[in-house]
């Protein structure tokens, strides 16, 4: 939209009048925040009664309890979510012949009145969109939009943008001010936790998030542009416009750490959105939580799509058929299947076109049964030698080799002789020690650390997919090391090649038993627990770390977000992915497995890929998926970092995107940023007069963003800041981030340290520093030690 001229108006000289309007309002928020009160008490009530009685079974009702008890403690939980900000804006439209325009109340939620007439239009509701989308330039029927800002139930100020301009006279022409409502919000200090932006969602983030759920849209802005915050609102929105779908299949976010999903977390219960899982990559699969990362040389190869073939040839590669046959001893005999035999019986299951785990049940019984009859050969060569004694010497009598000659066409074994014989040798530890060796069960954890232990089996898989020695001699590392982000695609890879193996399919059906039970005591506690607003209620909105919890806890998987989480083969609504740019092929891989639908959002800055593995374009992770099938949207204003650091932002930009245009900012406040030569002990001064220039408030965070070689050193001198992507840095006044830990992230202030190093460490060559420079929303220092680069010595004032 057009910021800088979309107007809002302040009546100079008009005080009583405006006196007056807070008046009205006033009264009109207060009867709103009546009717939430309304509201909670009777959902509260519901709560306390539970249904009403009536005919059927004991289970009937039961289950009826848990539903009537989840749905009023969702609703409870939807009102006391919105208590602060109830209501934010109002559109009037324009007077038609018919009569006067109608005029609406947007808010979080839409109430209605007791004889049901609309008093406040939820945000994601049609008709509230107009206060979104109308500008200057295309007014549509709106008139007026006002802001209303209130401080708990307390109306304390308006503020008006008037389109239909012939209405107002010169004083208030002259008093129009640019978009105040969002600046005024730009401006508050960060409290290290996203924020919900419903009252100031700008015209081209509305377009994102009201497209349509259908298909792959991408979201391509520069730094601050509102992606992440957008991409929040869309899945509130979309599940509010298609609750029957995606209430039942879920909504998945996936986030580049588990420190941005705790600084995004709180926005969409803000937003009244629950069902919604939260995962990084490193989190996709179920019973995973990995967080250390590869080195750069290592995650290339691990996220690159031939991967897909070396575990594809691993998993091959434990199927095997002995060159020379199979000997097992067994019984005091020696059995044996020959190895043109072995081959077959491999080749049979792998044939079968369902996984590893499940074919062996086919090459199991296969291979016992060669066994069974190679043992009843050699029983039978056992017992006919006394009866070719018999024939040598001429003493076989009539009547015996007349049955001799009646049964030669009988098979060796009947069924049941072969079933109970397979039974007996699978008994075995030596038979299934033979078998297992061949064809093992396998997890795809065991499938991988047993590959990346064997450097013999690696060259082997490598040399089927097409990757050199050298890059299988990367994936070495020894058995037991604890897994990276990257293995976490390649695990679900392997999984999906693997199929459940015998033990987990099992153990999955006796948790799915004891889950239904659990689920019916767990909702008659909870009807005993009439305890109103104090109960808690199911919290749907998960991460994949509570979900870890929970499930220690033996606790019941409740809602679609927690059954989501542990099936790896879910198959979401749609699924958002943030900071996109990051992922590698392997994990585009894991992504669109959860979504065969293809209904996504990707969220992302090609300008901002950090990741050695990750995006240079979106054609390139997206067109094998989609081909040509995905829209683009692009976000132009930057609403965090004020014009003068966004200039030093874009020259350095320019030199290693110069195909990339930066966005441009919308505020131009705050103080030029500052390049400062100071050695790292100088650290402390700087930082406490930066935290001193926020004020007694508790408003404001700072974070030190250095290099990887200055890290430890930074670290030592501020032992006061919390130190790296830890959930908890986030409530810390000031924090010690690397480049790639700051992604996604802002402070009121950022010291960029040694951004020489972060400019040479930088895996793709310079993009770490544009992230880094782009995280303040007030002031920008950079630290150096005399060797400040060129492409910022030119832009920034010297200190
Ligand atoms: N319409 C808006 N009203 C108020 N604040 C907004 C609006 N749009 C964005 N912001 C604010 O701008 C800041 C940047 O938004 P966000 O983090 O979503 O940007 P981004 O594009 O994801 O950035 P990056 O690529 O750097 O991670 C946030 O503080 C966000 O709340």
């Amino acid at each position: 939209m057009g910021l800088r001229q979309a107007r809002s108006v302040k009546p100079a000289g008009a005080e009583a009048a405006r006196q007056a309007a807070v008046r009205a309002e006033q009264e009109y928020m207060t009867r709103l925040y009546g009717r939430l009160d309304e509201e909670r008490s009777s959902a509260e009530a519901a709560l306390r009664q539970g249904p009403a009685a009536g005919g059927g079974s004991v289970l009937q009702a039961r289950v009826e309890s848990a539903v009537v008890t989840e749905e009023a403690a969702r609703r409870l939980a939807r009102l006391n979510g919105v208590e602060e900000g109830l209501c934010f804006g109002r559109v009037d439209h324009v007077a038609g012949a018919d009569g006067p325009g109608d005029t609406f109340y947007i808010g979080r939620i839409g109430l209605r009145d007791a004889d049901h007439e609309p008093m406040l239009i939820d945000w994601r509701a049609a008709a509230a969109r107009p206060f979104y989308t109308a500008s200057p330039g295309a007014p549509g029927t709106v008139a007026r939009r006002r802001h209303l800002h209130l401080r708990h139930r307390e109306v304390v100020r308006l503020d008006d943008e008037v389109f239909d301009l012939e209405g107002l006279d010169e004083a208030e022409r002259s008093g129009l001010v640019g978009e105040a409502a969002l600046l005024a919000t730009l401006r508050r200090g960060r409290t290290g936790r996203m924020s919900d932006v419903v009252a100031t969602i700008q015209e081209e983030q509305d377009q994102v998030i009201r497209s349509a759920l259908q298909g792959v849209l991408v979201v391509q802005g520069g730094p601050g542009t509102g992606k992440t915050v957008a991409a929040l609102h869309r899945a509130a929105y979309l599940l509010y416009t298609h609750r029957d779908v995606l209430e039942r299949r879920g909504v998945l976010i996936v986030g580049p750490n588990a420190t941005f999903l705790r600084y995004i977390e709180q926005v969409l219960p803000g937003l009244g959105e629950t069902d919604v899982v939260l995962a990084t990559v490193g989190e996709l699969h179920p019973g995973l939580k990995a967080t250390a990362a590869d080195e750069p040389a290592v995650a290339v190869v691990k996220g690159s799509a031939r991967m897909a073939g070396l575990i594809e040839a691993a998993v091959a590669d434990r199927q095997c058929a002995p060159p020379d046959g199979l000997r097992v001893e067994y019984d005091g005999l020696t059995l044996r299947v020959d190895a043109e035999r072995c081959a077959a019986i491999r080749d049979g299951a792998r044939g079968l076109r369902v996984p590893h785990n499940v074919q062996r049940r086919r090459f199991v019984h296969d291979l016992l049964e060669a066994l069974a009859h190679d043992r009843a050969e050699q029983y039978d060569r056992i017992m006919d030698e006394p009866l070719d004694e018999l024939t040598r010497s001429g003493q076989m009598p009539r009547w015996l080799q007349e049955l001799i000659d009646e049964s030669a066409d009988e098979p060796l074994l009947d069924e049941t002789d072969l079933r109970l014989a397979k039974e007996a040798l699978w008994q075995d530890p030596a038979v299934r020690r033979a078998v297992d060796a061949l064809w093992p069960e396998l997890t795809p954890e065991r499938l991988l650390s047993d590959l990346y232990a064997d450097p013999e089996r690696l060259d082997r898989a490598a040399a089927g997919a097409g990757l050199d020695p050298a890059e299988a001699a990367l994936l070495r590392r020894p058995a037991g090391a604890p897994w990276t982000v990257s293995d976490v695609p390649l695990i679900d890879e392997a999984a999906e090649l693997l199929g459940e193996d015998d033990s987990a399919e099992r153990a999955r059906r006796r948790a799915a038993d004891a889950a239904r039970a659990e689920e019916v005591r767990y909702a008659a506690e909870v009807m005993e627990t009439t305890g109103g607003t104090d109960m808690i209620p199911i919290g749907d909105l998960i991460s994949a770390s509570e979900l870890a919890e929970r499930h220690g806890d033996g606790g019941p998987p409740l809602t679609t977000a927690q059954r989501a989480m542990a099936d790896r083969q879910w198959a979401y609504g749609h699924v958002i992915v943030d900071e996109a740019q990051e992922l590698s092929e392997m994990a585009w891989r894991a992504v669109m497995r959860r979504v065969p639908t293809r209904s996504l959002t990707v969220v992302g800055d090609i300008a901002q890929t950090g990741s050695a593995a990750g995006a240079a374009s979106w054609g390139q992770m997206l067109d094998r998926y989609v081909p040509g099938r995905w829209r683009e949207q692009r976000l132009m204003v930057n609403y965090r970092t004020p014009a003068a650091i966004m200039r030093v932002a874009s020259e350095v930009l320019a030199a290693v995107a110069p195909d990339q245009t930066p966005p441009v900012s919308v505020r131009d406040d705050g103080p030029p940023p500052r390049a400062v030569e100071l050695p790292v002990d100088g650290l402390p001064g700087l930082v406490a007069e930066e935290l001193a220039g926020f004020g007694d408030g508790a408003e404001g965070r700072l974070a030190v963003i250095t290099s990887a070689a200055r890290h430890a050193r930074v670290r030592a001198v501020l032992p006061g800041a919390a130190v790296g992507a830890t959930p908890e840095a986030l409530d810390s006044p000031s924090v010690v981030l690397t480049a790639e830990e700051a992604k996604g992230l802002e402070f009121d202030s950022v010291i960029v340290v040694d951004p020489a190093g972060v400019l040479t460490e930088s895996p793709k060559g310079g993009q770490d520093l544009y992230v880094a420079l782009t995280r303040p929303t007030r002031r920008l220092t950079i630290v150096h030690d005399g060797d400040l680069p060129p492409l910022l010595s030119g832009s920034l004032a010297g200190g």
